[in-house]
């Protein structure tokens, strides 16, 4: 699958780390640190523009070691990048940890998984088919 990228960036264009890895980490595009104070959130540039072949998505997930070691996670949980989105990629990130935390230039803040969609084509029908779960939910067959 081609993507194609435009590299506004002073960085590279982010790679995959190991054969297996899923996601390419990407690049905090800033020119000074930013610090960001516990339960603040903050959109950081990546300078890279990117255009997805119809039929992806781009997924921007939060890196475990952030999240565990300084409690830095998305806002908007996984972030959708749209197959026809033409702007810059920017990262929603924010501080759950009680310590600030300090973004440098070229920070890897998150990654990039491509993933596959299906687009649905709507039915509009009277009633939905049974099943034993019914409307039953959050939490409905026990915690
Ligand atoms: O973490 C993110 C989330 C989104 N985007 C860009 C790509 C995406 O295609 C576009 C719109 O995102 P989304 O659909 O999530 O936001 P919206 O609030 O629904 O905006 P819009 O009305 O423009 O779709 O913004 C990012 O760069 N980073
Ligand atoms: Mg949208």
């Amino acid at each position: 699958m081609i993507v194609k990228i435009v590299n506004k960036s002073k960085f590279p264009i982010p790679d995959y780390k190991t054969s297996g890895a899923s996601g390419i980490d990407l690049f905090a595009n800033i020119d000074e640190n930013v610090v960001l104070k516990p339960m603040e959130r903050v959109l950081i540039p990546t300078g890279i523009y990117l255009s997805i072949p119809e039929g992806y998505e781009g997924q921007i997930r939060a890196r475990s070691g952030l999240a565990l070691k300084y409690g830095i996670g998305l806002v908007n949980g996984i972030g959708t990048i749209d197959s026809d989105y033409r702007g810059e990629i920017k990262v929603i990130l924010i501080n759950f940890g009680n310590e600030e935390f300090v973004i440098k230039p070229g920070d890897r803040i998150a990654q990039l998984v491509f993933v596959k969609y299906e687009k649905a084509e709507f039915k509009e029908v009277d009633e939905l088919d049974n099943t034993k779960r019914g409307y039953g939910g959050f939490g409905h067959t026990g915690i």
